[in-house]
Formats: C-alpha cells, structure tokens, sequence
C-alpha cells in the first residue's frame, strides 16, 4: 500500500474505494498522522505506579502555576484547604468522641452529657467546612479560568518564537495542539488539585482515628481499595489513549467545518452541489471517532466492573474482621462504631483519592504536552544570533540550498547572487520554481540548508531576528487580513514618528487613499466582517491596504509577492510607477507572473526547478533564447497561440501620411487582407525640452491596451472626425494639453510570426513643456515623463518602445535616408 502525504497534517490512504454521499465513490481516505509518538508514550505513563509518582509532581504544577497567576487566590485555596483537612479530622475525631460516649456506660442523661461537647465540635467543624467550601468555589471559579488563560498566553509566546519551517514540519502541527488542549483544560488542575488535597485530609483524618482503633484495620482498607484503584486508572487510561487517538480525526472534522462553515468558500459550496459530499466525507470521520469512543467506553465499563466486584468482595472482607475483632473480644462496641464511620470516611477518601490521581493524571498527561511545547518550542525554537543590523547594503546568497522538512528533493540548489540597496530584482518562472522560497531566505524568514545568505556580511542565522524583520518590508502573496483598525493594519502596531501623516502618504503611494476615503471612519474603521463590529473591503482594496503597510515600514529590503494580483490595471500602474522611487533607499525584490512588469527591474533572475538559470536585463532576456524569452511569448502572444501559430508580434514603423482617415476595424475581423488599413489604435507622443516623453493612447479595441502598466483604452471618435482631430481632441478634453503642433508621426505596423497582419497603430507627436506629474489622472494618460534612456526599464508595450526609438532615430538622422 503506497502512502503519500498531503499537506501538513494528513495522509491520503491508498485504500479499497468507499463509497460517500450521492452514491459517488472515492478510493482514498484522509488520516491525520501523528509523528510525535505522544500516544506510545502516554501508554507508558499511565500505569497506577507511574501515577504515584506523578502525583506530587503534578500537585507542584498545579500549584505553581496557580501561584504565578494569582497568588492572593492560591494562597487563599491552600489555607482553605488545610483547615477544611483539619476541620475534617476534627470532625472524625468528634464523631468518634460522640459515639464513645453513646456506647459507653452509664444512663442516658450521662451518656448525652458525655457526648455533648463533641456534638458541639462536630457541628461547629462542620459549619466552618461548609463556609470554607463556598470561599473554596470562588475562588476556584476566580482562579481556575486565569490559569488557562495564562497558559495561553505563554502558549502564544512560545508559538511566536518557533522557526518558520515549524509550520512545514509534520508533528509540529499535533504537538501545538496538544499543547492547546493542555493549555485549555489546566483549569480542570484546581478542582482536581483541591479533590485530590480533600481527599488526602479525609485519609489522614481517617486513617489517624481507624489506627487508634485497631492496627489491622487500615492496611486490610488499603489493600481492599487497591482492585478499584487499578480498575479506575486502568479505565482513565483507556479513555485517554481513545481521546489521544481520535485526536487527529477531530482535527479533520475541524477543518472539514470550517470549510463547509466559512464564508470563504461558502459560494463554492452551493455552486459545486458540494453540500452533501462534504457532509458525507464529515460522517464518515464522525463514525470513525463513534466507533473508537464505543469501544472505549465498552472497555472501561467491562474494567469499572471488575474493580468493583473485587473492592465489593474486599470491603466484606474488611467488615468481616470488624465484625471478628467485635466477637472476640478484640475491640469495644464504642470502638466497633467509630471504626464503621472512621471506615467510610476512609473508603470514600480513598476512592476519592485513585478517583481523583486518575483525573489529575490525565490532565497531567495533556499539560505535559503544554509544558514540553514551552520548553522546546514543538522542537523548533528559533536559535538565532544577536546581530543587530541595520538596512542592509548588500544581501549576498551563496551556493544557496534549501529543502523543506522531510522534502524528498530540493526547492533550491545552487543559488548565487547579490542584490544591492537601490536595486530591484526580479523572480521569475514556473509555478513551484523557488521564487517564493528564495524570497523568504532572503528575508531571513527560512534558513539555508547549506551555502548562505549574508546581510553586509553576516549570515542571516547571525541576526537578531526581530531586528532583521524590522528591516523587511513583505506583501506576501497571501497577506494577513487583520480584524484591527485602518490605521493598525497598515501601522501594525509600529507608529512612525510622522504618524497619520506617514499613513497617508503610504496610503497615496499604493492606491489605499481611495480605500480609506470611502470607509466610515477612515483609518479609524474596523476592517472586519460587519458581525465583528467592522467593515469588509474587497480582495483589491485589501491588496492595497497590504501594500500599504510595506510602503509605510522603514525597511531595507522590501519583497513584493504577486503584489498587484488582485489590484485592477489602474491601480496596478500606481504601484510600479512608483517602484523605482521605493527602490530608491532599499533593495526590492518582485515577484510577478506578469512580465510586463518585471521590465521595471534592474535584473530579472529566471528560475526553473529551484535554480536560476537566466539573469539579466528585460531587453537581454527578451532578446535571448531560453525561458524567459518563451515565458514572454507565451504572455503576449495568447491571440496568435489560439489562432495556432505562436510566437511574437512583429512592430514595423513606418511614416504616417498626414491624412490618414480614422477606419477601425473589429480585430475580431482580423487577419485583414494587406491592402487594407486596419487601425486597431491610436497615439500621441509628446515630447518635451529635455527630450523626455509623454504617452496618451487611443485604444477603442484594446488592442494596444497593455493591462497592468500604463496604457487605458480611449473613447469613441465622434462621427467624420479624423484620426488626428480625434487624438488632439482628447488630448485637450481628458487631460487638458493643448498641443499645437501635433502632428502624423509613424504608422506601426503589426504582423504575428507568421506574417498576417494584425492591425496598424497611428501615432502622433507633438512637443509639450508642461508639468504632466501635475496633471490630474485620466483615463488613457501617462503621468510621468520617461526618459528613452530608461525605455527598457518601462513596462511599455512594443509598439510604444517602437515609437520612440522611431523618434530617437529620426534625432539621429539615422533614418534620414529612409524617409527621403
Ligand atoms: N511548505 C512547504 N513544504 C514543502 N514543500 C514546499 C512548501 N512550500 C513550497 N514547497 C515546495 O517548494 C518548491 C518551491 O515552492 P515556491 O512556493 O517557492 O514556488 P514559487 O516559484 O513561488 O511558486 P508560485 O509561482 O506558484 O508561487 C515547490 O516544489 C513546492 O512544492
């Protein structure tokens, strides 16, 4: 039988196909797999002998942990239970005195007169017993929950200092959670705590009077209780080794719950038909548990049983040799009596007492969970230096590799290279090729297997880890959606010393402004659902806040994973518009599946399987064989792919004649016969004093709309308007340049690789001096003036970097020839 894991915390199980709701069948069963070896250990334990060894230990826990959380409490239980012991010795002693007397000569006005003082001690022992009771409830009822909740606490604490790859490791996972569990119930160890002390003062106090009685007597009640105490922890331990068990499967049900329940995938529930199928897969693992708490229960009654019978027969026996020791002269009547109470006091302390060690035993085994998971942190307690850095100048990876835990093969192998501050570096390639991996090891988040990863020198294993992260800036592909205010979601509890102003000015940088502008309170809103008292926002408008909070944080090195997913294209050309200006005081790293963007990057590291196999610039990497280059088709050739011919669309300039009529053609039209104009777009290009360039497009078909950088589809021309008149009209209406002098440029002509024509873009040039990062931003407008030098950094589209190399050139005078 062939096992495969799956995820981190199941198992697929090869098994003989079962069937499940709606007749449908599967052939593989989820299993929860418990690599801690808790439950061979807790077989071990849980033995009578083991358990009286335990015991004062466990009592210390107790009260150790009673006494860090509320001294005042537990100091208070003790003493309550010490008198409550004593009171209740006394009391033994008095009903012994009573009975004495009783029994004893003289006539009954004697008899009572004799008797009364221990009445009176007897009822005055039980009157304080019964108010140092209910002072006992309360402050166990005070005390008890704060236990729990401290345990907690330090449960988190100890979470938090876990390495990263805790969460990769299978068994991490179980030892948390029992860990939790433990956390959860140590505020059963009052009350059992407080029984077993109760019951150890009824035994003392009994045991002390049956004694003075007769030496034989408590040994033969020992030995009487023994069977029902090795029933009792026999029948503990197998309800606990159950619980143990079905531990896992209750974990399957809880995220088979929470799959069914949340509203994350509450619309793929209904619109699957996958109600049913769920609920039968939740049934199937309800009838597992069932089965195994059946058995259990079955096992303990049949253990319960037999210890009874057998304390049954012992206790006759014991009554015998009271009965014997009357006959023979061995002890009084008095005594006789008093041995019949001392007894019970004593049978039911006992009883008590293996009642009581079972149960704080159990809960003994769970907080042992907790207690290990503080010391070792589920075994991955973060080891790291103290290096305080400071941003880093220079992070350098060397030979890098990495494998997660138990992984049969290497997510990275080999990885070399330097990232400086200033630069921003791309990762790209297939799903699974490290990208994501090699983000985190930069981060210091995962640790090398071998070779390094250093900040201006040191080793990331050097570093303080706090200190480091302070230094990251992250946007993680998933991001965290905090249940807290704006203001914290972006801030994350580490205000700058700008405060809101700096909130804003990161809010303008990624696009939250709007966000923010439409929330109830602004940055004092809640972001949670409506039931947590908050305001939901959508998949982008969360992006953005996310993105926020990596602008805001003064960080060295800032990783963007899949930043702008979810963002639409507007929002999408703020942020990498804006990336080379973040790039300014840090080292970025991006990671993108759209290569568009990617050409804003200084290098652009090319991963396949866990090793770079491509670095470079985008223009080299466009121009070289390998697997960017096909990334890069496959992206921008999806049109020509699905008519059946791949390969890159080829741009030709050629000069536009002045009078060119505005003709568009559907591109659904499209291959257009070559005699045909087929003008699937329109641009002006303006050109300003310092040589630099503006882009306004017209894009009625989307055909030269690059989504995700920084082109907009235009309007509709108005009836008998040219191009040129259609162009300088919305120049002027949309973004209120008024160009004079623009004028028919160049016509680009676009063939896919197989030649066919694919449409023609007419673009237009004009010169133009005015400040177009003051422009208000419109639909279709570039805001920024771009340099031709930084053309290949641009995520522009090739019929756009045509264009101005067009121009570069007729500056030149390269093409004077060509023109004539
Ligand atoms: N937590 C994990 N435990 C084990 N293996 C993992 C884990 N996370 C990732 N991997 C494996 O490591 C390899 C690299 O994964 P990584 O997430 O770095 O890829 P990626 O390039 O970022 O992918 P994507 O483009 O899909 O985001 C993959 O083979 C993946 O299966």
């Amino acid at each position: 039988m062939r096992r495969t894991r799956v995820g981190g915390y199941g198992r697929v199980r090869k098994e003989k196909p079962a069937a499940v709701a709606g007749g449908v069948t599967s052939g593989e069963e989820l299993q929860y797999v418990d690599r801690t070896g808790s439950r061979e250990r807790a077989v071990r334990q849980i033995r009578l002998v083991d358990m009286a060894r335990r015991l004062p230990q466990l009592v210390r826990r107790s009260v150790t942990l009673a006494w860090r959380t509320d001294r005042a409490a537990a100091l208070g239980l003790l003493v309550c239970q010490a008198a409550s012991g004593a009171l209740q010795a006394l009391g033994l002693l008095a009903v012994s005195g009573t009975i004495t007397a009783l029994l004893t000569g003289g006539d009954i006005y004697g008899r009572l007169l004799g008797a009364w003082p221990s009445v009176v001690l007897l009822a005055v022992a039980a009157g304080v017993r019964a108010a140092l009771g209910i002072v006992v409830v309360w402050l166990s009822s005070r005390l008890g929950p704060q236990m729990s909740r401290e345990a907690e606490l330090r449960l988190l604490q100890a979470v938090t200092e876990v390495e990263l790859t805790a969460y990769d490791a299978p068994g991490f996972t179980h030892r948390k959670e029992a860990a939790d569990r433990g956390a959860e119930i140590a505020q059963d160890l009052v009350g059992e705590g407080q029984d077993l002390i109760a019951s150890l003062a009824s035994l003392a106090a009994g045991a002390g009077v049956l004694t003075t009685l007769h030496p034989a007597l408590l040994p033969l009640l020992a030995l009487a209780s023994l069977p029902q105490a090795v029933a009792q922890v026999g029948a503990a331990r197998v309800r606990y080794l159950a619980k143990l068990r079905a531990g896992g499967d209750y974990r399957l049900l809880s995220i088979l719950r929470w799959h069914v329940c949340d509203r994350y995938a509450a619309d793929q529930v209904r619109a699957g038909t996958m109600a049913d199928f769920l609920i039968g897969r939740y049934r199937q693992i309800t009838e597992r548990i069932n089965r195994a708490d059946r058995r259990a229960a079955d096992t303990g009654a049949r253990m319960s049983a037999a210890g009874a019978v057998c304390g049954g027969l012992a206790s006759t026996a014991v009554w015998a040799a009271v009965v014997w020791l009357l006959a023979t002269g061995g002890m009084t009547v008095g005594h006789a009596g008093t041995a019949v109470f001392a007894l019970q006091a004593v049978g039911t302390a006992l009883r008590g007492l293996v009642a009581g060690g079972a149960r704080i035993m159990r809960t003994g085994l769970y907080m042992d969970d907790w207690s290990e998971f503080l010391v070792e942190a589920g075994g991955f307690r973060m080891r790291r230096g103290d290096v305080v850095p400071a941003a880093p100048q220079e992070i350098r990876v060397q030979d890098l590799v990495f494998r997660y835990e138990e992984a049969a093969q290497d997510a990275l192998r080999g990885v070399s290279f330097t990232l400086r501050r200033g630069e921003v570096i791309a990762l790209v390639g297939y799903n699974g090729s490290g990208k994501t991996t090699l983000a985190k090891l930069l981060s210091g988040l995962y640790l090398p297997t071998t070779g390094s990863v250093t900040w201006d020198g040191v080793p990331t294993g050097d570093l303080d880890p706090q200190a480091m992260w302070a230094q990251v800036a992250l946007v993680p592909q998933d991001y965290a959606r905090w249940p807290l205010t704006a203001r914290e979601n972006i801030t994350l509890g580490r205000p700058t010393e700008g405060g809101d102003a700096d909130v804003r000015d990161a809010c303008a940088r990624s696009g939250a402004d709007e966000v923010i502008a439409e929330l109830r309170a602004g940055l004092d809103t809640v972001l949670a659902r409506d039931w947590l008292g908050g305001q939901e926002l959508s998949g982008g408008q969360w992006q953005r806040i996310a993105l926020t909070r990596a602008f805001h944080r003064r960080a060295g090195l800032l990783v963007l994973d899949e930043p702008t997913s979810a963002l639409d294209p507007l929002g999408e050309h703020r942020i990498f518009a804006g990336l080379r200006e973040s790039a300014a005081t840090r080292a970025v790293v991006l990671i993108t599946h759209r290569l568009t963007n990617v050409a804003v990057a200084d290098r652009i590291l090319v991963l396949d399987k866990g090793r770079v196999v491509q670095h470079g610039t985008f223009p080299e990497l466009v121009a070289e064989p390998g697997l960017f280059r096909d990334l890069w088709a496959y992206q921008h050739t999806r049109e020509t792919h699905r008519n059946g011919a791949g390969g890159p669309i080829v741009t030709e300039a050629v000069p536009l004649a002045p009078a060119v009529p505005l003709a568009p053609v559907d591109p659904a039209d499209a291959p257009a016969p070559a005699d045909r104009l087929v003008v699937t777009g329109t641009a002006a290009l303006l050109v300003n004093d310092r040589g630099q360039y503006l882009l306004h497009l017209r894009d009625a078909h989307k055909e030269i709309h690059d989504p995700g950088t920084w082109s907009l589809p235009g309007g509709a021309p108005e009836p008998g308007e040219t191009a040129h008149e259609a162009i300088a009209r919305e120049l002027c209406e949309e973004a209120g340049l008024a160009v004079p002098d623009l004028a028919p440029f160049v016509l680009l002509r676009r063939s896919g690789p197989d030649g066919v024509l694919r449409g023609h873009i007419q673009v237009f040039l004009g010169h133009w001096n005015g400040d177009a990062a003051a422009l208000p931003l419109t639909e279709g407008v570039m805001l920024h003036w771009f340099d031709a030098g930084t053309l290949p950094r641009l995520t522009m589209c090739d019929w756009a970097a045509e264009a101005v190399r067009r121009h570069q050139d007729e500056l030149c005078g390269a093409v004077e020839g060509a023109r004539g």
